[in-house]
């Protein structure tokens, strides 16, 4: 048998033309520069060029939308037909980016997509049909809800289906919005799910109709990747802030995520970094469309270096330069952690998480700890200089606390969410997802 190291090499020397990529799909790849097929693009690929249906486990970051995008591309260059393909995605910025990755990859084939998420106004979703679209990436409580009005596109003639983050989809509140629309699409049509975390149960996997899938799995459950450093940071919750300032002055000049359970601690926090003098700025789903895109792009072109967001970040988007992820609360579910730590070491590069822990939350890190099958580092501070924060950090809270309250009763009279459905549970709930009892944070 040869030894590990060599069969190691020899994959690392697969080509997309050796997994069956057409000249012109591998050109595309390389043009994003795209140069050997990453484990799971390796695995996945020539079973969906076979025609299986797929049910897809690898780590965040590790290459599934291209896993899926390519074999669709393919069928499509050898059958063009209008509408080909459906791509659902739990969070609107998941779909954008998802709908770019098309575009890319399908540049070199003249491939049309369109989103089709909450937040657009009727003219924009009809600009976007308009351009009758191959591939339609979308939040399925939007395409549900408009279903009836296929003007410029035919769900019936689907034959491709994609649920990227499946276990978010499956598992979340929309399953009758999902339903509703898999009754409209055709039975036989390919169906690929796609995931990090893959812990949804079989019934529910079931929903999705698959047909006789192939299970392609080159992570286990619960796998974080190897070139992300994790550590956590226990700190007595009346300083909290403190800690969190303190963290943001020693990684000054990272790109950095926070993450937060509610829309209003991403609303305080992000007021008060700004208060002193960070460059943050918040991402929640309770925030206009434009704003939340604006965010985003701020935070990816390097003008605000510090996003601080609810988890309608923490799926799916891929913004190459996070170097950190802080969970300024610890996520409530293994997954969560997973998918919110994954923001960072995307691709094979280096990141860090560290994950604030109170004594109320040691209970959930051990299970996380368990899950993972691996203990986080402690990340040390100098308790002393922590606490040297403490007077202007509770000064700029108690601005933030202000602002709030003023631009708080501005909005009464305004409606201050978006306009319709989305697919995150997020709008609709204020909170990320339904929780479980946690204590609550000052
Ligand atoms: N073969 C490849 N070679 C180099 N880079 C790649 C390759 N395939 C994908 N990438 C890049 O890797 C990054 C991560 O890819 P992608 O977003 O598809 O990951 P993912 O597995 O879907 O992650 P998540 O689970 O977090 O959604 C992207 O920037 C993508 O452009």
């Amino acid at each position: 048998m040869a030894p590990a190291v060599d069969i190691e090499e020899k994959k690392s020397a697969v080509t997309f033309e050796d997994l069956g990529c057409l000249p012109s799909l591998c050109e595309a790849c390389r043009l994003v520069k795209y140069i050997t097929p990453t484990e799971i693009q390796r695995e996945a690929i020539p079973v969906a060029l076979e025609g299986k249906d797929i049910i897809g486990l690898a780590q965040t970051g590790s290459g599934k939308t291209a896993a899926f995008a390519l074999p669709i591309l393919q069928a499509l260059w050898e059958k063009p037909q209008g509408l080909f393909a459906c791509v659902m995605a739990p969070t609107r910025e998941l779909a954008y980016q998802i709908s770019e990755t098309f575009e890319s990859l399908g540049s070199t084939i003249g491939v049309r997509c369109a989103v089709i998420v909450g937040g657009m106004d009727m003219m924009s979703q009809a600009i976007a049909l308009s351009k009758k679209p191959h591939i339609i990436v979308c939040t399925p409580g939007r395409l549900a809800d408009h279903l009836e009005n296929t003007k410029g596109f035919n769900l019936r003639q689907l034959k491709y289906l994609v649920m990227d983050e499946a276990d978010r989809l499956l598992d979340m509140d929309f399953g009758p919005k999902i339903d509703q629309i898999l009754k409209v699409i055709p039975k036989e049509r390919h169906t690929y799910l796609f995931s990090a975390t893959m812990t949804t149960k079989v019934q529910k996997l079931q929903r999705a109709s698959l047909n006789n899938p192939v299970k392609v799995e080159v992570s286990t459950k619960y796998s974080t990747v190897s070139t992300l450093l994790q550590y956590y940071l226990f700190f007595p919750l009346k300083h909290k802030d403190c800690y969190l300032v303190y963290i943001l002055n020693e990684l000054a000049g990272n790109s950095t995520i926070i993450f937060t359970r509610t829309c209003a601690d991403t609303q305080k926090i992000s007021i008060m970094l700004r208060n002193l003098g960070f460059p943050a700025i918040p991402l929640h789903g309770q925030l206009p469309q434009s704003k939340r895109l604006g965010a985003l792009n701020k935070f990816k072109g390097g003008n605000r270096n510090i996003l601080v967001a609810t988890d309608v970040a923490s799926r799916g988007l891929d913004i190459p330069l996070v170097d950190v992820v802080i969970n300024y609360d610890v996520p409530t579910s293994s997954k969560d952690y997973i998918h919110r730590v994954g923001r960072t070491a995307r691709a094979g590069r280096s990141g860090k998480s560290i994950t604030f822990v109170t004594q109320y939350d040691v209970e959930l890190i051990q299970r996380i700890e368990k899950d993972l099958e691996r203990k986080l580092d402690a990340f040390d501070v100098d308790k002393n200089d922590v606490l040297l924060l403490q007077e202007r950090v509770d000064e700029a809270q108690r601005f933030a606390m202000i602002e709030l309250k003023e631009s708080g009763s501005k909005q009464k009279s305004k409606r201050f969410r978006d306009d319709d459905d989305d697919a995150d549970l997020e709008e609709e709930t204020g909170q990320t997802k339904p929780k479980k009892k946690v204590h609550k944070r000052r």
